[in-house]
């Protein structure tokens, strides 16, 4: 329980002044309120044998206010000092668990759920708060401000009456540690259900148009109501033990003023001691109070800290399977590539991929990729940008192998269109500058331009300014592909990956971007994938995938010649452009 502690040691040591202060703060407040009871009582006893005089009735007042405003500057300071240190471990953890997040492998994410992590980096990281917080607040507590307390109970008024009347306290001990105990179980169990809810919702949100076009909003609803209901019963279970926890806790110390009372009564009535001692006395029990449900609290602090540290410590410790070289290369990749992948299957997966893929680029050619869905195309892509390593073969930029680059120098030296586009809920030209923030108006624009959406972006609201997503504009699939290729574009990297970029633009859109790229990128490598044989027609080669293994290759004219798919698909998508025309004229 205590080696929560211990792991979080590095922090105590990082904060030992600001913990030091606070300690000591918390430890000269216990002092004070200890003191402050004794001269009630001692004004009291002389009030009763008429021996108070006006100039020691003031004096003793002015010692209580004087104890009372220096208590309030010392609560104040070891607040600011304890809480402090607390919300700064929070977001020390929450950091580093963004960092490690921003570091792992695809695989990490698809073993993690987005909601499962969102519940680490908040429930888990709050539970170290309370320890670095609350914890080292209610250890102290129980510690010193309990300590003095008796040890004032016991040499100031009567060791006697102490003993009588603290019989129920094990009892407070017990009851606050078991049933906190319970509360937390309970806890856990409803922030599962949240968790789970959590995770519905944002699949919910997300996918809201998928469920409405299949007419599935009920269905869902009902899932959704059944989550709510979970939380709720769940909830109802954490309040069922927390309801009972005060009226028991106040029922034992109920019992101790009872006792005190009566013995109090019984010891004054033999002259074992005075009113003002009793008085003193009682204010010292409702003193107790506090650090004594401190001890039971501490326990479930400490626990439920341990058991999150575990978990975040657990995540932290994931290794990505990518790991970089000992002195990696760090200049983006440029050059060649020679793609000689001999074999992939994904980690999670059972069959092939990708077998015996070969092809080189020369640097400043373009290559385009065909191929049925799910035939490879885009774990082509993700080996270049080396989002997995578990492959036979090699994959070389400029005949050094990839793994000999820096993670980063590999992302450099690609801009990435992926298939499904991804835009930010910021303005059009942070997306366009995401990479490159200090771009100007003139070479946004530029970017735009070449993607064919400067015209589209002068349209909307606020031009470059008007934000896209949930705030602000509602953006075409066409739209915000062309915005993600600016994007790409903007990155200035050597090689270009269209994965099915331009599925949304219609064809003279795409004739328009695709000629514009081969204008201005003639000295770079672009590799495009698609189903459009329209898209790669210029290609310098063009390889058909099937299945993981690549069929067929050449330029365009060769690949007509070969008489194969390639040409049976260029054949009956010209005929079906002809049809569209057609259609078009005629209507
Ligand atoms: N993360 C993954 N884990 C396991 N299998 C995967 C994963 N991603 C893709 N696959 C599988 O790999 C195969 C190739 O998929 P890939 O996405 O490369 O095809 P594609 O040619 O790009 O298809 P499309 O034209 O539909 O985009 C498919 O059978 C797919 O199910």
């Amino acid at each position: 329980m205590f080696s929560i502690l211990r792991k979080l040691g590095w922090f105590f040591k990082l904060r030992w002044k600001s913990y030091t202060f606070g300690v000591f703060g918390l430890i000269a407040v216990a002092i004070l309120s200890a003191v402050t009871p004794l001269i009630l009582g001692n004004i009291i006893d002389q009030m009763v044998n008429s021996t108070l005089t006006f100039q020691s009735l003031a004096l003793q007042s002015g010692t209580i206010l004087v104890f009372a405003i220096a208590m309030y500057g010392l609560r104040y300071g070891w607040r600011v000092a304890i809480f402090g240190n607390s919300t700064l471990l929070e977001s020390i953890l929450r950091n580093r668990l963004f960092a490690h997040f921003t570091k792992m492998d695809s695989q990490f994410f698809h073993e993690y759920r987005t909601g499962d992590l969102m519940a680490h980096a908040t429930n888990d990281l709050a539970a170290l708060r309370f320890v670095a917080g609350g914890g080292i607040l209610s250890i102290t507590d129980s510690i010193f401000i309990g300590g003095t307390t008796l040890f004032s109970m016991i040499f100031f008024v009567d060791w006697k009456l102490t003993l009588f009347t603290t019989l129920p306290f094990p009892l407070l001990i017990v009851a606050a540690r078991y049933m906190g105990k319970a509360i937390n179980k309970r806890y856990r169990k409803s922030l599962e259900s949240f968790s789970q809810m959590n995770n519905r919702v944002q699949e919910s949100v997300g996918g809201m148009k998928v469920i409405k076009t299949f007419g599935e909003e009920e269905a869902h609803y009902a899932d959704f109501t059944g989550d709510i209901e979970n939380v709720i019963a769940r909830n109802k279970a954490v309040y069922q033990v927390d309801s009972a926890y005060s009226p028991i806790i106040e029922g034992i110390t109920g019992l101790t003023y009872v006792l005190t009372l009566f013995f109090g009564s019984y010891f004054i009535s033999i002259d074992r001691i005075s009113l003002g001692q009793l008085i003193a006395y009682f204010s010292y029990l409702s003193m107790m109070t506090w650090p004594l449900l401190a001890i039971g609290r501490v326990a479930n602090t400490l626990e439920r800290g341990n058991a999150s540290y575990n978990r975040v410590t657990d995540l932290l410790s994931k290794k990505s399977s990518l790991k970089e070289a000992k002195n990696p290369i760090q200049t983006p990749v440029a050059g060649d590539i020679a793609f000689t992948v001999d074999s992939f299957t994904y980690p999670d997966g059972k069959n092939e991929v990708l077998q015996n893929a070969h092809f080189q680029l020369k640097s400043g050619n373009t290559l385009g990729i065909v191929g049925h869905t799910g035939s490879g195309k885009s774990t082509i892509f993700k080996l270049l940008l080396r989002d997995y390593d578990g492959y036979t073969g090699k994959i070389k930029y400029n005949d050094k192998d990839i793994k000999h680059y820096s993670l980063d120098a590999v992302s450099q030296g690609i801009g990435y269109v992926p298939q499904g586009t991804f835009l930010f809920s910021t303005t059009v030209r942070e997306n366009i500058c995401f990479v490159n923030p200090q771009l100007t108006q003139e070479q946004v624009e530029h970017f735009a331009k070449l993607a064919d959406i400067h015209d589209d972006i002068e349209q909307f609201p606020e031009g470059y300014d008007t934000e896209v997503g949930e705030r602000g504009v509602s953006l075409s699939g066409g739209q915000k592909q062309r915005i993600a290729i600016a994007r790409a574009l903007a990155t200035q990297a050597e090689f270009l990956i269209l994965d099915d970029a331009l599925s949304a633009v219609d064809a003279q859109t795409e004739a328009r971007i695709l000629e514009n790229l081969r204008d201005i990128r003639r000295n770079e490598s672009t590799i495009i994938a698609t189903h459009r044989i329209s898209s790669i027609m210029h290609a310098d080669e063009i390889i058909v995938l099937d299945k993981g293994q690549i069929v067929e290759r050449g330029t365009h004219t060769e690949l007509l010649a070969n008489e194969g798919w390639y040409s049976q698909m260029y054949e009956e998508q010209q005929l079906q452009q002809k049809v569209d025309q057609g259609g078009e004229t005629l209507g």
